[in-house]
């Protein structure tokens, strides 16, 4: 998002981003339950090569993000890295690089939260027990679907600061007072909430049914993906943390 687009942002518009970042978000998830769950690819201990520590997934992931940041992929709030430390920089500078939030805003993220919780609870729930050695795959499927998630979690960067332009006095009051509590409350809107979550269960039974050539209509019940995950992955996870991000953006929004 270009920083001269920042004036024109409203809440509508952020909120049609977050809803079509919710059809990658599906389809990324789609796209990893076709492989098992694969766990030697995320057992640190699996991996006996020790030119690299840790797991295969986070050796695969540190190289994808060296190569994303060399391309100028996290010159963005909202494009946030697994592993900043020692990223190489950007070959390129792209329009994205001119400041569009305040300069606390590069700071924050949630992504050390996302990993834990996508590789140690979603996925086992995601992924059907199994092996069939095609780990690279598997993990390069993960990187789609974490880095769609990490990117709809930050955009709570944005939300927060079109809800502090809509009430600057009253934010800045509770901002003033360290007010969590209040700052929650103030930008919790729990009817849209209640939309995202029946439309991205909904769209995990339309995208995610198997389409045949049969003159029966197609009204079996078994799905790619469990749209009730993935109603449980907004519910438990994706909202809770958007909104995170929302107040440690606003805790941080009169540095
Ligand atoms: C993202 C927003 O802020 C909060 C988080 C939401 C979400 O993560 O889906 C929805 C409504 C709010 O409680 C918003 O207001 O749209």
């Amino acid at each position: 998002m270009g920083s001269e687009g920042f004036d024109k942002l409203s809440l509508d518009s952020i909120r049609q981003t977050l809803i079509g970042l919710e059809d990658t978000i599906i389809f990324s998830l789609i796209a990893r339950a076709k492989f098992p769950l694969n766990s030697p690819a995320y057992d640190p201990n699996a991996n006996k090569n020790v030119s690299f520590p840790g797991s295969l997934m986070e050796f695969l992931v540190k190289g994808a993000e060296a190569v994303q940041s060399q391309g100028g992929r996290y010159q963005t709030p909202e494009e946030v890295p697994f592993f900043p430390d020692g990223l190489p920089s950007a070959i390129i500078c792209t329009s994205n690089c001119l400041q569009i939030l305040p300069p606390a805003a590069a700071s924050i993220s949630v992504n050390k939260n996302i990993w834990d919780i996508y590789v140690n609870q979603f996925l086992p729930l995601l992924a059907a027990k199994g092996d069939d050695g095609n780990y690279a795959l598997a993990v390069a499927s993960d990187l789609v679907c974490l880095q769609a998630i990490s990117r709809r979690i930050h955009y709570g960067k944005y939300v927060a600061e079109v809800k502090f332009r809509g009430a600057p006095e009253a934010y800045t009051a509770a901002i003033r007072a360290k007010d969590r509590d209040a700052l929650m409350n103030m930008l919790t809107d729990e009817k849209v909430e209640a939309m995202v979550k029946q439309r991205v269960q909904k769209k995990a039974m339309v995208f995610g049914q198997e389409v045949t050539l049969s003159v029966t209509s197609n009204n079996s019940s078994n799905y790619k993906v469990d749209p009730s995950l993935v109603y449980r992955l907004y519910d438990e996870w994706i909202i809770p943390l958007t909104k995170e991000v929302e107040v440690q953006y606003l805790l941080r929004r009169l540095d």
